[in-house]
């Protein structure tokens, strides 16, 4: 893939030194350290890393839904940090999808009045053949006109990758997404994923704590203390679940650390 001054030519995302600190004095955190990292089109990224090494706000961040400190972040193309909140909701809604741990559907609408309201919402009416062709993908295609409520917590979570994926975004962002299912279940839903990789094209990130689910992405970024320290391309869960032990058992030295001596990190 050729490169720019400014990263990959076709990286969907796009993060250059972000730094994210919360708080001031002594109860700074740097929950993001200097972090950049180009994600191509069309590809499937897993972000994992000990709890608190930064992976929710490099998801926040990475997805316009929180602001950087410093350093800018580019979502197709576009700069974000020039842009206001109005034109950031906008270029959410219409670029970027989301998949959460839980589903977040509305509970009094059906299946395909779910999937279709993210469109709704943008002002666009919904072509029927695209959503019917997004509802049999995830294939829920004879429960259309079931509410939320009657189905299982897989089925739900695949209206929420419909949901995602009907807007045709340049990128979805998952947020533990299989965090609630059993691990059957969560195969199936990630088995979906990969798949929206594979037909759509369609560039994935997901943050996960589970090494089966990153083993399902092209490629693994591991998070310590707000930097990424390491990536395994086509990695097994054996390989991420041993390099996870090796950055658990250094976070937990560090901790151990700063108790001792104190630590504004
Ligand atoms: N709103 C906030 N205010 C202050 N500190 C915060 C805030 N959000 C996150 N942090 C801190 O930033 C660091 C990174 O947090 P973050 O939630 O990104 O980590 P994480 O890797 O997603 O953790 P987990 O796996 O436990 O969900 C942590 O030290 C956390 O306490």
């Amino acid at each position: 893939m050729s490169r720019t001054p400014g990263g990959l030519a076709d990286a969907v995302v796009h993060l250059d030194t972000v730094h994210k600190v919360y708080g001031g004095g002594k109860n700074k955190v740097a929950a993001l350290d200097g972090v950049s990292i180009d994600l191509p089109r069309g590809t499937f990224t897993a972000v994992m890393g000990p709890s608190g090494s930064g992976k929710s706000t490099f998801l926040h961040c990475a997805a316009g839904l929180d602001r950087p400190t410093s350093g800018s972040v580019r979502l197709d193309g576009v700069d974000l940090s020039g842009l206001k909140e109005k034109e950031l909701t906008k270029l959410r809604r219409e670029r970027v999808g989301f998949v959460f741990q839980a589903f977040n559907l509305m509970p009094a609408l059906n299946v395909r009045d779910n999937v279709t309201l993210p469109l709704r919402l943008a002002g666009s009416r919904p072509k029927a053949s695209e959503v019917d062709e997004v509802i049999e993908r995830v294939g829920l295609a004879s429960r259309q006109k079931h509410r939320p409520g009657e189905l299982s917590g897989g089925q739900q979570q695949r209206v929420a990758i419909a949901r995602a994926l009907v807007t045709r975004p340049a990128v979805v962002f998952g947020d533990e997404p299989t965090g609630a299912l059993d691990t059957r279940t969560a195969r199936e839903v990630l088995g979906l994923l990969r798949e929206a990789v594979q037909w759509a094209g369609q560039t994935i990130v997901m943050v996960t704590h589970d090494p089966v689910a990153a083993a399902h992405a092209d490629r693994t970024l591991f998070l310590a203390d707000g930097r990424i320290v390491d990536a395994l391309e086509r990695p097994t869960a054996d390989m991420v679940a041993e390099r996870m032990t090796h950055l658990g058992a250094w976070a937990e030295e560090r901790t151990a650390h700063d108790r001792q001596y104190g630590a504004t990190r």
